[in-house]
């Protein structure tokens, strides 16, 4: 048969659920944009978060809390053309889901109808809860995120390793058996104490995916332009850098410039 497609087998939330029940590690990364979400895809990454930290590396801000829904939804739109096999998980934005739970579901259809995402991330725990009902209720699936929660950088004013005192400890591991009692199918945990991060896992069935939160976790997530190399300035120890992109994307970049600038750009077999 020449029209055979080719078969993926998509991720699911309930694949999520089996691989931590599996004992498989879940690796998870961000994209943005089509170009980078096919490669993404490619290399069989299980999940693709459409997070707000396209505010910081695609946008330019200093924080995530000035990117709108009308932004985010353009960025998952585009990813999610891109997709065959990673589960798509797209951040709400800071302001489209605090003030009411009504508000919240809008914010979270408006995803999944105007980009085809498959999930939604909302940060906080009892705090959000009514919030989270409601989108679960409509069938949305919500992904968590607790510990550090960069859409309220500003209550604590910075970004230094969260839950160190008991009483954090304690509500973060509140926080999560709430979030997975009401119906969560996984939860980021950003910045803790490996040690209280492996608690929390073991303390609920629902994935917990770390960014730096240790190896006692369910899987890994990172910013793909941090992984890649192409941002210079952002280096916390949780950061391995695969590649340093800035530096090869600067070099080729010169050396075209060059070549134009010398003529040895377009050569004859380059030009009609
Ligand atoms: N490029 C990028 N990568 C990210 O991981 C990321 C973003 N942007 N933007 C949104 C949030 C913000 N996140 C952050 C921000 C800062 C640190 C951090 O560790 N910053 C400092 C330490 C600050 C301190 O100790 O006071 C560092 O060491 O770089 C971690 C995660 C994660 N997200
Ligand atoms: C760092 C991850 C978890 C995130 O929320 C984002 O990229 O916006
Ligand atoms: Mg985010």
């Amino acid at each position: 048969m020449s029209t055979v497609k080719k078969e993926y087998k998509r991720v699911t939330v309930k694949s999520l659920v089996d691989m931590k029940k599996n004992g498989e590690k879940i690796s998870m990364l961000t994209a943005y944009d089509y170009s980078m979400a096919k490669i993404v895809d490619a290399a069989n990454v299980d999940v693709i978060l459409v997070g707000d930290s396209a505010s910081n590396v695609m946008a330019g801000h200093e924080t995530t809390l000035p990117i709108t829904l009308d932004q985010m939804i353009y960025h998952a739109s585009s990813v999610i053309r891109a997709v065959n096999r990673a589960l798509v998980v797209v951040d709400i934005p800071f302001g489209s889901y605090q003030s009411d739970p009504k508000e919240a579901l809008r914010s979270a259809i408006r995803i999944m109808k105007e980009s085809g995402a498959h999930a939604v991330k909302v940060e906080g725990g009892q705090e959000i809860k009514e919030s989270v009902k409601r989108i679960l209720n409509a069938g949305i699936p919500v992904m968590g995120h607790l510990g550090l929660t960069p859409q309220s950088i500003y209550k604590f004013g910075t970004y230094t390793v969260r839950a160190k005192e008991e009483q954090e400890a304690h509500k973060l591991i509140e926080d999560a058996k709430l979030l997975e009692k009401m119906g969560c199918f996984s939860i980021v945990l950003e910045k803790i104490p490996a040690k209280l991060a492996k608690e929390v896992a073991e303390s609920v069935s629902i994935p917990i995916i770390g960014i730096g939160a240790g190896n006692g976790v369910d899987g890994q997530v990172l910013v793909i332009h941090d992984l890649l190399g192409i941002t210079q300035e952002f280096n916390p120890r949780f950061l391995r850098r695969y590649l340093n992109l800035y530096e090869e994307m600067g070099n080729a970049i010169s050396k075209y410039v060059d070549d134009v600038k010398t003529r040895d750009f377009p050569s004859d077999e380059e030009q009609y």
